[in-house]
């Protein structure tokens, strides 16, 4: 739904930014490295330490790269199949930095090993949603589907629960509930997401079968 919807609206907002990169000779592979690289040190440094304020606002600055580094290539015309294969690849790590930072939180001084599975989940099961469309289209089907819970929600709601919740160490009470309720939410809608892309994908596969002995 974000994808579909704020895209549109940050290309706009992010399309200056990203001409200064380019006029600055900054490649658009240089721009996925370090905003991967930003994401997952900040996520890394900070999350499992229960700083979870400050390590949400490093890995927002970073990781908004992943919608400048397109913008880049497609305004110096330079979209390429390495590009998008990097650009999808460290998405994953980024993301799995992120929930794993979470789950070293609850399993540490935390203290609370369901809250650290239901981290732990989250990060599985995110990465098995992007597989499935990835290894439907190596498959040649499309996949038509987003499903519930795309990886912009997986950001989205946990950045915002993760940054809110860490205003707990400053004073504010009860806001730590927030990231536990994100969690499980996350959990939940990827779940269903997983369950949405597969259902498609095997709907797919059998027109396509039905196509095929039409033809023979
Ligand atoms: C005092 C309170 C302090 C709290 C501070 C919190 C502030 C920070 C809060 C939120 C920031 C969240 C930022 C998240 C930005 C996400 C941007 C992003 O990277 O989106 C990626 C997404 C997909 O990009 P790709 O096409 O490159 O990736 C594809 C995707 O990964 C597929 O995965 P799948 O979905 O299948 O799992 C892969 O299949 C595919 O391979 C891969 O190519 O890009 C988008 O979706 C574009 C839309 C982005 C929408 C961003 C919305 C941000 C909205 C709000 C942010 C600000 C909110 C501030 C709230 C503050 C609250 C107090
Ligand atoms: N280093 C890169 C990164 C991305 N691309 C191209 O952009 C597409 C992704 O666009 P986003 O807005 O989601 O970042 C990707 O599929 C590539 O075509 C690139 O060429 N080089
Ligand atoms: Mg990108
Ligand atoms: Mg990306």
């Amino acid at each position: 739904m974000l994808n579909k919807y704020a895209r549109a609206f940050f290309t706009r907002v992010l399309t200056p930014f990203a001409s200064m990169l380019l006029r600055a000779g900054i490649s658009p592979d240089a721009v996925t490295l370090i905003g991967t690289a930003g994401s997952v040190a900040g996520a890394l440094a900070f999350f499992p330490r229960g700083e979870f304020f400050w390590g949400t606002i490093v890995i927002t600055l970073f990781i908004f790269s992943d919608l400048v580094d397109g913008n880049m290539a497609r305004q110096a015309g330079r979209s390429s199949k390495w590009g998008a294969f990097l650009d999808s690849t460290l998405d994953r790590v980024a993301d799995s930095a992120i929930f794993a930072g979470i789950a070293m939180w609850y399993a540490g001084k935390g203290d609370n090993l369901a809250l650290c599975a239901v981290a732990l989940f989250c990060l599985a099961c995110g990465q098995v949603v992007s597989y499935t469309k990835a290894r439907a289209e190596s498959l040649g089907l499309p996949c038509d589907v987003s499903g519930l819970v795309e990886r912009a929600e997986r950001l989205v709601v946990t950045l915002v629960a993760a940054g809110l919740a860490g205003l707990h160490g400053f004073g504010v009470p009860y806001i730590d509930w927030l990231l536990p309720i994100a969690l499980w939410l996350i959990a939940v809608g990827s779940f269903i997401t997983v369950l949405q892309r597969m259902l498609t994908v095997r709907r797919e596969a059998a027109e396509a079968a039905a196509r095929e002995a039409e033809t023979v």
